[in-house]
């Protein structure tokens, strides 16, 4: 059943409000106005049982004066004013109680008397005290001297009637009372907005379509009600029936409430209890990370790297224990192989508060962690892992450097009259000139040993040292003197003027490669005192025979590259650095382009690119050649660039060579 809504009211007319206006400048207030619900109300209810009476309408201040008139010209219809804003039904004072009131859902209300008004105002007044109790005297009196005779029906009516209605109705012995003639006028009064019981079989409908009459202008006194009213379309649904309704005020449906969490002073306590709680939970865990804090502050100082270090400790953790004799020779038909060696951090690096990055796993692979931040400055560490022929350890030393990557080749070298060529590539003091030296010292130790146990009596071993500096070729034996490299009729690159000295033992060449390195070009950069700016080039020649000069038996080239370091960092030097810089790179870059194609057994080779490749054309043109890369690499985060840029210049060496197996 739809509710009554304030919208649904008509507003109040004008000429009604001006009424009110005239009847008193002191307005009547009403006490307790009666609200209408949905379910439980009255005119609704009345409306089904009543009997349907010819209604007239008659305008309010005419109601009063023509009191006579209309008591004695039944049925009588009553006034009522709608208050929109109180939904409140204000039944005119004038008019005589009514048996029942029809009301449509939209605005239309339907007032019919049934029974007459014998009783005089002065009686009905007597017998219905309680329906003037909420009237002020004062008011009341007011009311009077305005409207004259009227003015104690009118007074009762606008009186709230369900007020007087409630209390007769819990007034048992008023119900009880023997009908008298003047009681059974006056019970009119009394029962004049209760509801008769609901005619069941009466359809709602002609109740809902009646009209409401109003009466907007004075002069019109009588207006007649229609008979019949129109019935609703079938479309509309019909409300559902009332229940009976003994007079009482339906209560207002309470809304549910939100079920509070706590009942009373203790639910209070308890929650200021448990926020207290959490308060000092709080603050003894920020005094922890401070106390933490102040503990790292004092332990490291101006050091911004210990929480890399923290989460590097963290991650190897995690890691089962190196065992570093799993690295084994490489035996395989491969032309290249390609290792790693990671230097210690130096003292230098070690007072800088630098840390190693470098995690070695296992025998073939190595994580680079490199140092970064986040989005919200927090330290992150960004884990590349890479996978070698060999990695060796900063606790691996040169010997077992060199039994592993270039001393499995010395016997197939001696035997197979082959060309064997090792690299040692890596930045600026990463270990090249390091471990070159120990290769070349065991390289010639293993050759002699190799040519007493073959019986290989009538060969030569011929050593030259030289550089390739700025695209020139100079020789270290030999004070540094030009060395011109020329191309003969068969394509073999000959270096004209290079010292060419015989050894017999491993002694000797390393007293060459001492005084070459004496010769090499050096300069002071921010790694150490003593950078190589050149490719050294040590090539030992077996030749058959016993002097130098005759058939070229085997070789081996073992070259010191020149730091690899990129040239947006040699920009700062002066032309001549970034000259030197420029050359080196592109040296490297086409070394690298040159050992991919011998890799892939590419016809053509880039060799002229450089002078470097230029020279060792026969390494890579050779059927029988092998070729060792070194890559060493420093393990300090200042230079973690440099490593990673490494790592991936010897992976892209090794990513060919793993493809083709
Ligand atoms: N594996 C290692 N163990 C101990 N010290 C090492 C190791 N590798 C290198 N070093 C030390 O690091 C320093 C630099 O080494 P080295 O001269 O070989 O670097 P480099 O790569 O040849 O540099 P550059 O290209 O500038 O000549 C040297 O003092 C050397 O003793």
């Amino acid at each position: 059943m739809p509710l009554l809504e304030p919208e649904d009211l008509l507003p109040i007319p004008e000429w009604m409000k001006a009424k009110a206006r005239d009847v008193s400048t002191q307005s009547v207030t009403w006490q307790k106005p009666a609200v209408y619900h949905g379910v439980s109300n009255p005119l609704r209810n009345s409306c089904s049982g009543g009997v349907k009476l010819p209604v007239k309408l008659i305008p309010l201040n005419d109601v009063g004066n023509n009191q006579q008139s209309a008591v004695e010209n039944e049925p009588l219809m009553l006034q009522m004013s709608v208050t929109k804003s109180l939904n409140v039904l204000q039944p005119c004072p004038s008019c005589s109680p009514v048996k029942s009131i029809g009301m449509s859902s939209a605005t239309s209300v339907v007032l019919t008397q049934e029974t007459d008004l014998e009783a005089s105002p002065e009686e009905t007044n007597e017998q219905n005290v309680n329906a003037s109790v909420n009237i002020p005297l004062r008011q009341s009196r007011m009311f009077n001297e305005v409207n004259g005779s009227m003015n104690k029906w009118r007074a009762r009516a606008i009186a709230n009637p369900f007020v007087k209605r409630k209390n007769m109705a819990n007034n048992e012995a008023t119900h009880e009372a023997p009908p008298t003639e003047i009681a059974r006028n006056t019970t009119i009064v009394k029962s004049s907005f209760k509801m008769q019981p609901t005619n069941q079989e009466e359809p709602i409908n002609e109740l809902r379509s009646t009209k409401v009459q109003h009466s907007p202008q004075k002069d019109i006194p009588h207006v007649q009600a229609p008979h019949t009213t129109p019935e609703l379309p079938p479309s509309m649904p019909s409300p559902p029936r009332s229940p009976k309704w003994d007079g009482e005020m339906a209560p207002r449906p309470k809304k549910p409430q939100p079920k509070r969490p706590g009942k009373g002073k203790s639910s209070c306590v308890g929650a200021l209890a448990e926020i207290q709680r959490k308060r000092e939970e709080r603050r003894t865990l920020q005094a922890q990370e401070k106390n933490r804090k102040d503990a790292e502050l004092k332990e490291h100082g101006d050091d911004t790297g210990y929480k890399f270090r923290r989460l590097i400790k963290a991650f190897r953790d995690t890691l089962p224990p190196r065992n570093s004799k799993q690295i084994v020779p490489v035996q395989s038909s491969s032309k290249l192989c390609v290792y790693v060696r990671k230097r210690p951090l130096s003292k230098k690096e070690l007072a800088a508060k630098g840390y190693d990055v470098i995690t070695c796993l296992q025998a073939k692979e190595l994580i680079c962690h490199e140092p970064k931040f986040k989005v919200d400055m927090s330290e992150s560490l960004e884990n590349h892992q890479f996978s070698f022929d060999g990695v060796f350890h900063e606790t691996e030393d040169n010997d077992m450097v060199y039994k592993l990557s270039v001393g499995p080749w010395i016997p197939s070298l001696v035997q197979g009259n082959g060309i064997l060529t090792v690299f040692a590539y890596g930045q600026t003091g990463s270990g090249k000139t390091y471990t070159m030296k120990s290769v070349y010292r065991q390289a010639a130790n293993d050759l002699f040993s190799q040519l007493k146990a073959h019986a290989k009596g009538s060969v030569t071993v011929g050593v030259s040292f030289y550089d390739i500096y700025k695209n020139g070729v100079c020789d270290l034996l030999n004070q540094r003197k030009k060395v011109q490299a020329l191309e003969d009729n068969e394509g073999v690159v000959q270096l004209l003027g290079l010292t060419e000295l015989p050894i017999s033992n491993e002694t000797m060449l390393t007293d060459l490669v001492d005084k070459g390195e004496a010769s090499r070009i050096t300069s002071i950069n921010g790694v150490h005192d003593d950078s190589s700016r050149s490719h050294a080039i040590l090539r030992v020649t077996l030749y058959s025979g016993s002097q130098i000069g005759g058939n070229v038996e085997a070789r081996l080239s073992m070259v010191d590259l020149a730091g690899s370091e990129r040239a947006c960092e040699t920009q700062t030097d002066d032309k001549s650095t970034r000259m030197e810089g420029a050359e080196i790179n592109k040296s490297l870059l086409a070394l690298k382009e040159c050992i991919r194609a011998m890799d892939r057994g590419a016809k053509h080779l880039p060799f002229r690119q450089s002078k470097l490749t230029q020279i060792l054309r026969d390494s890579f043109m050779c059927e029988t050649s092998k070729t060792v890369m070194i890559a060493t690499v420093s393990p300090c985060s200042e230079h973690s660039n440099h490593t990673l840029n490494t790592l991936r210049y010897a992976d892209r060496l090794k990513e060919i060579n793993s493809r083709d197996d």
